[in-house]
């Protein structure tokens, strides 16, 4: 099957079609003397966009550092770990991780989930600036691990983001010794009455309360801290909300309360404060939401274009998805699920995630995916938030993301990209653009986040990566 889709318009003064650019019709960008690292490739069968993505997976180490000394950058720090006065064990903890210095987030949080007495904090960051880490580490500088009882309850709404941050605290802690987690998911079982001696319990807000009202196996009134992570979704989903606000109303006065999002929609003020007893709060403003690290992009298809052509379009992509990791996102479990299957067909190793797995199912996937099993994942919005896949450089938008009255949803776009440009990597989002409902989506997602996003040619993709025109 042709692989070029000439429907395409990458035309432009300089543009070329993705898979053949060298950068310039006219000659003006040479190959890369600079990208000398870009290896193993024959550079003349590299599109521009290939060329920048394979440089950004072999300079990634040095793109963080160079983030990290911005003090614009949300990933900057004037402190290091040690300032933060983190125990020795959690320093080994989090320097085995690889972590150099703390990002601006829990540069900021950490003293705050620190202080005694204990302070409480609503915090919002952008995806992929260490918020998790920031919690991970507060939890684990809380508890007495001496103490065989439960002293730490986390929220997450859902089973794979439980067993994520999990991996996380278990990874700082490594060095704890007797540090132990508990995962109030579906499918583990507690015995009634039975207190457990896990000094952290990370859960789905329906189990957790389960375990917590009916079986009896955690005394809400020991906990001294209470995490709530993705907190947008608590409140989207149904029974969510009410599960966490009755376990909260169930802790002691003097429980150290915490909440963390990467987005904030005004419903979610009215819950925090409500669930947030005196809270300090890190906001971010609308147009510090976007991360400058994730370049973002539209491919316009023709107008009312077919399925077919939307997948040769992919097709098109397809060499580029493939250099690190990509995650493609589709509106509907039969859109996902038709395209994992042509994908298939053509003979290329795709991941599908959907909501018709089981969450055992999901979590394999999740795990295959996280190996490099499989280097493209094919999803729906189930796992837009939270999943962090280090190498995911691509993020196409197969389907724009809506809300229910069909207009843009930017918080799960936000969440969607956020799958890419982990922790200041360069990450790269395409929106795939092919009717004029499309457009005025794309539209209303430049003017809320003040942004805009061009067609993906080599001028808009040179202009991105600040090389000049
Ligand atoms: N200080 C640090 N130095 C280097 N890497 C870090 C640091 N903190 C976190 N990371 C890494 O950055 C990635 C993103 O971190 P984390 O998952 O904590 O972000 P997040 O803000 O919770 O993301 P999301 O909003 O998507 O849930 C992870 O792979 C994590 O290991």
């Amino acid at each position: 099957m042709a692989r070029f889709a000439p429907q395409f318009d990458f035309s432009g003064k300089r543009g070329l079609d993705m898979n053949t650019c060298q950068g310039d019709v006219n000659g003006n960008i040479e190959p890369d003397e600079t990208w000398d690292d870009v290896d193993q490739v024959d550079p003349a069968e590299e599109s521009l966009l290939q060329k920048l993505l394979r440089r950004s997976v072999v300079n990634c180490k040095q793109q963080v550092e160079v983030l990290q000394s911005d003090p614009s950058s949300p990933l900057s720090s004037v402190k290091t770990f040690e300032e933060l006065r983190l125990k020795p064990e959690l320093l080994k903890g989090v320097y085995s991780m690889g972590f150099n210095r703390p990002s601006k987030i829990q540069e900021t949080a950490l003293p705050l989930l620190l202080a005694h007495p204990p302070e409480n904090l609503i915090a919002q960051s952008q995806s992929g600036t260490g918020k998790t880490a920031a919690f991970s580490l507060a939890m684990l500088s809380n508890i007495d691990p001496i103490n065989k009882w439960t002293q730490c309850l986390c929220i997450a709404p859902t089973y794979e983001l439980a067993l994520q941050i999990g991996q996380v605290i278990e990874q700082m802690g490594q060095f704890c010794p007797d540090v132990k987690v508990a995962y109030a998911i579906r499918g583990n079982r507690v015995e009634r009455g039975v207190k457990l001696q896990e000094q952290i319990v990370i859960g789905t807000p329906g189990t957790l309360l389960d375990w917590c009202t009916k079986y009896k196996v955690v005394d809400l009134k020991k906990i001294s801290m209470f995490v709530l992570d993705e907190a947008d979704v608590m409140i989207d989903t149904q029974g969510f909300r009410d599960q966490s606000i009755r376990i909260q109303r169930a802790l002691s006065k003097d429980c150290q309360m915490l909440l963390f999002s990467a987005t904030f929609k005004e419903a979610l003020w009215d819950f925090a404060e409500r669930v947030i007893p005196t809270p300090n709060i890190i906001r971010l403003k609308r147009e510090e939401q976007t991360l400058d690290n994730i370049k973002q992009f539209h491919m316009l298809l023709e107008l009312c274009s077919d399925k077919e052509e939307k997948l040769e379009a992919l097709y098109n992509l397809y060499g580029t998805l493939t250099i690190a990791q990509a995650i493609i996102f589709c509106r509907t479990r039969a859109t996902a699920s038709w395209l994992s299957a042509v994908l298939r067909q053509e003979g290329h190793q795709v991941a599908l995630l959907s909501g018709e797995l089981t969450v055992e199912q999901r979590a394999a996937v999740i795990e295959r995916f996280r190996n490099g099993k499989e280097k493209v994942l094919v999803t729906t919005n189930v796992c837009s938030r939270g999943i962090d896949v280090e190498q995911v450089s691509i993020v196409v938008n197969f389907d724009l993301p809506v809300n229910m009255e069909g207009n843009a949803d930017h918080d799960t776009y936000l969440h969607r990209i956020g799958r890419s440009g982990r922790f200041g990597k360069r990450g790269f989002a395409v929106n795939m653009v092919e009717s004029n409902r499309d457009m005025r989506i794309l539209c209303q997602i430049e003017e809320h986040f003040h942004q805009k996003i061009p067609k993906l040619d080599t001028n808009s993709l040179l202009e991105k990566e600040g090389i000049p025109l």
